[in-house]
């Protein structure tokens, strides 16, 4: 088993992998719709004879922040995916170019794990397509939810969620006149206090408006953007948030009531809005200052190649 491994290892050189940064809960549909960003990470592996040291390599975003040894999250997260599916490590230099920012809710932890995850699916099964429904699973259960790394993974717009050890994942499909835009501040948030923040009970009257939120926006998203506003309304988390990032909070608030469905994206700090270019020219129009504007298209699903 160990030989089959060593063999195959060599024959590679260096795996490269795209993956998208994300955005989660779309208002109503916390830690279940996710959808991908076209603001990608690129990374690449280069795997050398033998067992030895890994080096790490990091420009752009992060790059002083996140630990340069075994601690990083696509190593961790490399290790996670061999003990699944086999393969061993080598010596080996990760090199990143990070363009998703850190900790203001565009998934960049999701994607870290996906494409860390990617390379073990490199290292373990070279020559074999990526088996997207094993790296939602695993991503998923690193990630705890599957909102940003099953968007990660298959790109595009998700709902997913756990059914036991399982994940459950339906692909939404967003017309082409749907468009997105991310307000991002220079302010971080860590997802974990932010969760930390959440009650464990709401309102009935709470649950039920989520509850019709929620379920109207799967709708709204793939053929009625006349809906987006309301679905994407959330009573469960953006409000219980709202001190960890006020200036972000009452952005959402102004730009909803400019009639743009607006969001918290994932845990925040960034504002996120989708529409018709019709229903987010409002927001285009609107000053807000200490954030800066981008108007992503929807991205497409982590991507692995093999060089040499
Ligand atoms: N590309 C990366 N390489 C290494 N570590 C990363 C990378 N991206 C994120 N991390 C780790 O994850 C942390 C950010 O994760 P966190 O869950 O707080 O925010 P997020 O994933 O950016 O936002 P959200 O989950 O709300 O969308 C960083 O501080 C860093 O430790
Ligand atoms: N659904 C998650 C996304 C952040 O990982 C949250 O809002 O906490």
């Amino acid at each position: 088993m160990s030989t089959t491994c060593v063999s195959r290892a060599a024959e590679l050189t260096v795996l490269r992998v795209r993956v998208p940064g994300t955005t989660a809960n779309v208002g109503s549909g916390f830690d279940c719709v996710g959808i991908a960003l076209d603001i990608e990470d690129e990374l690449e592996l280069e795997l050398k004879d033998g067992p030895g040291a890994t080096t790490v390599v990091v420009d752009g975003e992060g790059a002083h922040q996140v630990p340069l040894d075994e601690t990083h999250l696509v190593l961790r997260s490399l290790d996670v995916g061999l003990a699944e599916w086999g393969g061993r490590r080598h010596a080996m230099e990760l090199r990143c170019t990070n363009r998703i920012p850190h900790s203001r809710g565009l998934g960049s932890s999701a994607s870290a794990i996906v494409a860390g995850l990617a390379f073990a699916w490199g290292i373990a099964h070279p020559g074999l397509e990526l088996d997207r429904a094993e790296l939602t699973r695993v991503s998923s259960r690193i990630e705890g939810h599957p909102d940003n790394a099953g968007a990660a993974v298959w790109g595009g717009a998700i709902l997913g969620w756990f059914d036991g050890d399982d994940v459950e994942l339906v692909r939404l499909r967003v017309p082409a006149t749907i468009g997105t835009r991310v307000w991002i501040p220079a302010f971080e948030v860590g997802t974990a206090g932010a969760r930390s923040v959440l009650p464990d009970e709401v309102p009935r009257r709470d649950a039920v408006a989520q509850a019709i939120a929620s379920a109207a926006l799967p709708l709204a998203l793939e053929r009625r953007p006349d809906l987006l506003l309301a679905a994407t309304r959330d009573r469960l988390h953006q409000a219980y948030r709202a001190e960890l990032m006020r200036p972000s909070y009452d952005l959402v608030l102004a730009l909803r009531e400019l009639g743009v469905p607006a969001t918290i994206s994932g845990a925040g700090p960034t504002v996120f809005a989708v529409g018709t270019q019709e229903q987010l020219a409002p927001g285009d129009a609107l000053v807000a200052e200490g954030f800066a504007r981008h108007a992503p298209a929807i991205g497409g699903g982590v991507q692995l190649q093999r060089l040499g």
